[in-house]
């Protein structure tokens, strides 16, 4: 194909624009608007068509000649030429005259061979080194009357095919009418009009002009005084058939075209403006003004890329990394630059805050505070005896106090045994928080050290260092907490302020108030008033369920009961179990087949040690949480409310005696020892709450003492020199080879970018684009703007400018307002003789087509 120099001198600048940004990894940013030809049958589209690519391959011929859309995409290929059609995948067609006979077949195997039509269309891919990457559109010719096999509606569903094609804002209308008949009833400017009635998009194509009767033209059009276009109209003379019938080739028909435009009388004045190569030449133009119009949003998306790469790159090259020789001191700097991120985001998920918020789980900082404010407390629970319990150790220390003596006084001894049993049941829990703490604190070093993955002698240094640490940091903190537990011990001191104990003188009375205290809230954890602890979804197999299923239900939890509900309105309650006496177990257990929350079920039972039942028939409530931190969580808070964790059966044996009676049970027959009992229990709760407040303070403070902060100190101030003494830095600093890659990949991307920038900046200054001509007033075609016109798409560079000029409402001064008399037959055409009176009403029948075969 080379009958298009205009299209072919695009070529280079498309694809050096496309092949710039190809290397920053954008395709196809150019996106060509698509051409369609729409006119009467036998207007000369297909000619038109082929002018426009420059290369000869569509049937052409008298009557209806296209009967199916034919959608042409050129396609630019380095080397070679040939057609593609999407109906014979993988068939090359390499002769353009078998491409015209497939584009007649394809068309008759749909429609027939009797004139059917069909809006199927023909796809046709041609690929080529002369074209553009553009999309052609051949329509049907519109038909008013049906022949052949064609349906009743011809009409109708011509036009709709066309319409599906060229109201799209983006594709660029060629209206085709012969010059040898009427434009006043041009169907393709009627239905341009009617999808671009500010023109636009719109170019009148007059065809045929060398089959104009004799002793008229058609200079009156030409020079837009008929029926004026926004873009005017540009004439052509196409090869006659007779012509196409004895192979007249493009070029040969391009120069006889200029030859006849150059001596015809009428039109050599505007012999510049018309022809095929000027058509040529606007629609390559409008090509350019699409391409210009691209590029100010290429330009910014590029300088977008480039500043997000920039300092990266600044980076690179502040480190010497960025190719050449390599600076010495680059490596102890990247590294020094490491070791800064790690202290900050360390920090940062401690402290919280900073720019990247985990929105989906707690971790840092915040699951800390979780870990002592939420579960510890319910920790220190955990070991605590409830009343029975408590009661029966005391009897038993009272009645070992007195030995074989019948005791008339509450041993103060008895006190001190049980409360110093009690303390020594608060160093697990504390354990357990600070175990947890450091985990957490692991993983947040984990966090921190990933971003610096491609550094993976570095990443390992740093995780033994700071792991080493964070492991001695764990063991003094828990000798500490031993310590703690040892100095509560060394002395239970009976004077504290908040204790109600021997000192006070309303002694008897404040046992009382103690007792009576005590007496109502059975469960010493649970607070006397209901409040809320805990809300969340729990699954469970047991409620109204076939056994074995589990269903997943909202429950929520208060110090003195466990209600649960369909979902969180709470709106649909299921139960309300009240907790006094309930126990808990809870474990880790297997799932067997397929379960709700994955692989292993955290499980909690909860259950009624004295009663048979714990809610209408069942004996217990079988809870699953969705993993082990939330199966932690709801532990601590079943803790709260006063569910302590059952004791197993072992435990309880020793509180049997020989004959297997319960020994609590003897306990209580002597009344003296019940009433001492009761004393002692009352002052063993005052004491231990004081002394489970100083821990629930004092544990967190030691953790974050000697482990939180004194891991943020090493990060911030030790790790750096730890790390210099446990190698090279040179040798901690190589990178992976993931980094090496990504690093050279950003600078070859950077330098791309750039380039593009540059390839823009040619292109905008070696092209230019041209305005959109002012709008036409014309009462009857293409009329002022309709507010609605969506002027924005195609040209856009030329609609911007058209809109300004729109606004100013101002017919333009070379363009007269639209000549009286426009529907007068063949109007436009200028005759010689004294034009009739009424701007012509004598109607020549224009010529049936071939008119005059040439
Ligand atoms: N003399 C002369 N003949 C032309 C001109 N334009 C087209 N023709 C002839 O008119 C006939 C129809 O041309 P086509 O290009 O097939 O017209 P079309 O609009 O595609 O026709 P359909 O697809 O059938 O609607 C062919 O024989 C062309 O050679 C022209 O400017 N001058």
């Amino acid at each position: 194909m080379s009958g298009n120099v205009g299209m072919e001198a695009l070529i280079p600048i498309v694809n050096k624009v496309q092949d710039a940004f190809t290397q920053v990894g954008m395709n196809s940013v150019i996106d060509l608007p698509q051409i369609a030809v729409v006119g009467g049958q036998s207007a000369g589209k297909s000619s038109v068509l082929e002018n426009c690519v420059g290369k000869d391959f569509l049937p052409r011929g008298s009557g209806i000649v296209t009967r199916r859309p034919l959608i042409l995409q050129l396609n630019y290929v380095e080397k070679g030429e040939w057609g593609e059609f999407l109906h014979a995948k993988g068939k090359k067609f390499t002769d353009f005259d078998e491409i015209r006979r497939e584009i007649e077949a394809e068309t008759d195997r749909m429609t027939g061979s009797n004139k059917g039509i069909s809006d199927i269309p023909i796809n046709l891919r041609v690929f080529s080194p002369h074209v553009l990457n553009l999309t052609l559109i051949d329509l049907p010719g519109i038909t008013k009357v049906p022949i052949g096999d064609q349906p009743p509606d011809i009409e109708f569903q011509i036009r709709g095919m066309i319409m599906q094609f060229i109201s799209k804002p983006s594709c660029l209308i060629l209206a085709v009418t012969p010059a040898n008949s009427d434009l006043a009833n041009s169907d393709a400017l009627k239905l341009a009009k009617e999808v671009d009635p500010e023109g636009i998009r719109t170019i009148g194509v007059l065809t045929k002009l060398d089959l104009m009767d004799d002793g008229t033209d058609a200079k009156e059009i030409l020079d837009n005084k008929v029926l004026p276009l926004r873009r005017g109209y540009i004439g052509v003379v196409n090869r006659s058939q007779r012509d196409i019938e004895g192979k007249k080739d493009i070029k040969q028909a391009q120069a006889a075209e200029r030859k006849y435009f150059l001596s015809h009388p009428a039109y050599r004045h505007l012999a510049e403006r018309a022809g095929t190569a000027f058509l040529q030449k606007t629609l390559n133009q409008q090509l350019t003004n699409h391409i210009r119009e691209v590029l100010p949003s290429l330009r910014s998306k590029l300088e977008q890329q480039l500043t997000s790469m920039e300092s990266e790159v600044k980076e690179f090259k502040n480190l010497g990394m960025s190719g050449g020789r390599e600076d010495k001191s680059a490596k102890p700097r990247m590294m020094m630059q490491m070791v800064n991120r790690v202290t900050h985001d360390f920090e940062e998920m401690i402290e919280g805050g900073g720019n990247h918020v985990d929105t989906t789980s707690l971790s840092g900082g915040a699951k800390i505070n979780t870990i002592f404010h939420f579960r510890f407390p319910g920790y220190l629970n955990e070991g605590r005896l409830d009343e029975k319990e408590l009661r029966k150790e005391i009897g038993f220390a009272i009645r070992n106090i007195h030995g074989v003596r019948s005791g008339l006084f509450t041993p103060d001894a008895a006190f001190e045994m049980t409360v110093k049993r009690q303390i020594e049941t608060l160093a697990p829990p504390s354990m357990k928080c600070i175990q947890q703490v450091s985990t957490e604190l692991h993983e947040v070093i984990m966090k921190c050290i990933d971003k610096i993955k491609n550094y993976p002698r570095l990443q390992a240094e740093i995780d033994n260092l700071v792991s080493g640490y964070l492991r001695e940091c764990e063991t003094h903190c828990r000798e500490q907490i031993q310590q703690l537990v040892e100095v509560e011990l060394s002395y239970i001191n009976t004077n504290h302020d908040d204790f109600i104990g021997f000192n006070s003188t309303a002694k008897d009375e404040s046992v009382k108030d103690v007792q009576n205290a005590g007496s109502e809230s059975q469960q010493p954890g649970r607070e006397s008033k209901s409040k809320l602890i805990k809300k969340g979804w729990l699954s469970t197999t047991n409620v109204g369920l076939t056994k074995g299923l589990s269903r997943e239900y909202w429950f929520v939890l208060y110090t003195d009961a466990l209600a649960w509900f369909k979902d969180e309105s709470e709106r649909d309650q299921k139960y309300y179990l009240t907790i006094d006496g309930v126990k808990m177990k809870s474990s880790e257990e297997e799932e067997e087949g397929g379960g709700l929350f994955g692989h292993r079920k955290f499980k909690i039972q909860l259950f009624h040690p004295n009663a048979r039942y714990l809610f209408r028939e069942y004996r217990e409530l079988t809870l699953y949480a969705k993993d082990e931190d939330d199966m932690e969580d709801w532990r601590a808070s079943f803790l709260r409310a006063g569910i302590y964790t059952h004791r197993s059966q072992m435990d309880m044996e020793d509180l049997e005696d020989e004959d297997h009676k319960p020994k609590f049970e003897r306990l209580f027959e002597d009344p003296q020892l019940e009433r001492q009992v009761e004393v002692i229990r009352t002052y063993v709760n005052s004491y231990m709450a004081i002394v489970r407040k100083t821990f629930k303070d004092i544990v967190p403070k030691h953790i974050m003492c000697l482990m939180v902060n004194k891991m943020k100190v090493f990060i911030e101030i030790e790790l750096m020199p730890s790390l210099y003494g446990a190698g090279n830095p040179a040798e901690l600093m190589e990178e992976s080879e993931d980094e090496v890659r990504r690093r050279q990949e950003l600078l070859g991307m950077y330098d791309a970018c750039k380039d593009a920038l540059k390839t823009i900046s040619e292109v905008t200054a070696k092209t230019s684009s041209t305005p959109l001509p002012a709008p036409v007033h014309s009462n009857n075609h293409h009329s002022a703007p309709s507010p609605n016109m969506n002027a924005s798409r195609m040209p856009k560079s030329d609609s911007a400018h058209s809109l300004s000029q729109s606004q100013r409402s101002r017919p333009p001064p070379d363009l007269p307002n639209r000549p009286t008399g426009r529907s007068a037959p063949n109007a436009g055409a200028t005759r010689p003789a004294p034009a009739p009176p009424g701007g012509g009403s004598r109607r020549p029948p224009p010529p049936s087509r071939p008119a005059r075969p040439n």
